[in-house]
């Protein structure tokens, strides 16, 4: 299951990914807001967050206008790793070298066939291992050095 979740400022390119989703057979769980409901950011990947460390979605996508506050807001939680993207290629990093449990995008930033671009290529991407893990440990191992 994927977690899906946008402030007012990226909910028209949630929905345009929950069509791809839907189009494709992919289950998610929308976790807000809808159109016309303004929300803040935070509250947001929180919420999203919560989807991915208690088990009900293995990944996600967040988006709000350009993609960088909900970044810094999902980093901040114990155990999340958060890749703001702007393109194919570091879509595709994110989930081979860096095991990011989620991407965020900017509604504002990234035109809808682009967007569409970077989550085929970040779902359709496996993290690779080795020592790709050995660093992802030591990402999360400074969390524990705060
Ligand atoms: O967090 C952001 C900027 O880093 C997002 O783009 C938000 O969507 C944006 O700040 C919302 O702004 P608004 O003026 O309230 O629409």
């Amino acid at each position: 299951m994927i977690a899906i979740g946008s402030d007012h400022g990226g909910v028209a390119l949630k929905d345009t990914i929950k069509e791809y989703f839907d189009e494709n057979g992919i289950e998610y769980k929308d976790y807000g807001t809808q159109k016309d409901v303004p929300a803040d950011y935070p509250d947001i990947a929180e919420i999203v967050c919560g989807g991915i460390l208690n088990g009900e979605c293995s990944s996600g996508v967040l988006v709000c206008g350009t993609g960088i506050g909900m970044s810094i807001a999902a980093n901040k939680i114990d155990g999340i790793r958060a890749a703001h993207v702007t393109d194919v290629f570091s879509a595709k990093m994110a989930k081979e070298h860096n095991d990011a449990q989620i991407i965020c995008l900017g509604e504002r930033i990234t035109g809808p066939g682009l967007a569409l671009e970077i989550v085929k290529a970040y779902f359709d991407s496996k993290h690779l291992g080795g020592r790709h893990s050995r660093r992802v440990e030591k990402i999360m191992a400074l969390e524990k050095k705060q």
